[in-house]
């Protein structure tokens, strides 16, 4: 008789400071855009589960807000929670950094890892942007002294150079057990949120350096009207002056936001969508409890 193969599944959180690039990581691994990304810090506000079923077994993603250590706004101690809370309940942490970069930020997450004793596999990314390819070296070197890893794992999320690598290695450490979720199953995330964060990912990517952080997105309406879409957006901002920001001369800024949303949730839901964008203003919502709960930002 010959043995059934091993089944291996378990929960990977993706941790790591502002900006290294866990939200592109996860959309490659998973091979489908589920987090929103953005060159601005802090993009990711929401934890988001990304499932990824293969013949060996299954890998749960967590892809976690970034450790950090600014500010003292509710928004930013949601944050902090959000990340802590995940290291001690996951399988795998995948600490991830930047190629050739060390910053006092790396340092506190790894240091906060390292408390709860979960495994960690090191994923050094953006080896793309390193010009000169005989500094890695000695950047392992210096990364495998800080913590004992279970490996270090060069990658490109952007390119996909080094992934299929680093998800053997994760496949080696997930207990065996049976799948936990569904295989067709690749999120925990509703359409409705998925679509939120689209519009939350254009605010990210358009307008100034601060502005973003003082607002959130809110779905008022989302109907499948069989093979399409109607979705109600409403932006919240603090001030009647951001809400002029966002609209844009004669609507255009909004208009192209919008437009740019529609089109990324067609792709992500593979059918016409029909969006419709309000801008609102609501008064310190991002240092509101209350406010923070009523738009979603509650752990789960
Ligand atoms: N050159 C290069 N850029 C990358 C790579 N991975 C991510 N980036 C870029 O780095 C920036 C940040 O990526 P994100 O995936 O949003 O980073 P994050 O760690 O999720 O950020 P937070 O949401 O702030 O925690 C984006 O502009 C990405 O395009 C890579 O492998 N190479």
């Amino acid at each position: 008789m010959t043995a059934s193969p091993t089944n291996r599944s378990g929960y990977v959180a993706i941790i790591g400071r502002p900006n290294v690039g866990k939200s592109t990581l996860l959309n490659r691994l998973i091979g489908q855009k589920l987090a929103i990304t953005s060159h601005k810090a802090q993009t990711t506000r929401h934890t988001i589960l990304g499932i990824k079923t293969r013949e060996d077994g299954q890998m749960v993603f967590v892809d976690t807000p970034g450790l950090h250590q600014r500010g003292s706004s509710a928004l930013n101690r949601y944050l902090n929670r959000a990340a802590r809370s995940v290291i001690g309940e996951v399988d795998l942490v995948l600490f991830v950094v930047e190629a050739g970069r060390w910053t006092h930020e790396d340092d506190q997450a790894l240091t906060a890892l390292a408390v709860a004793g979960t495994p960690v596999i090191a994923v050094i990314n953006k080896i793309d942007r390193l010009g000169d390819r005989t500094r890695l070296l000695p950047y392992l070197e210096a990364l495998g002294a800080r913590h004992g890893f279970r490996d270090l794992v060069p990658v490109s999320a952007v390119r996909g150079d080094q992934l299929d690598v680093l998800e053997s290695l994760i496949m080696a450490v997930l207990p065996e057990r049976e799948n936990l979720f569904p295989s067709d199953q690749i999120t925990d995330r509703s359409e409705r949120f998925l679509a939120a964060e689209l519009v939350r990912e254009q605010l990210m990517r358009r307008y100034g350096d601060e502005l973003p952080y003082r607002t959130a997105v809110e779905i008022e309406h989302f109907e499948d009207l069989g093979g399409r879409y109607r979705i109600h957006a409403l932006i919240w901002v603090e001030r009647p002056g951001q809400k002029a920001i966002i609209i844009g001369d004669k609507g255009e800024a909004l208009k192209a936001a919008a437009s740019e949303a529609r089109q990324q949730m067609q792709r992500m839901f593979d059918c016409p969508v029909h969006l419709e964008v309000w801008v609102k203003i609501r008064k310190n919502w991002s240092s509101d409890e209350a406010a923070l709960a009523s738009l979603g930002y509650r752990e789960h």
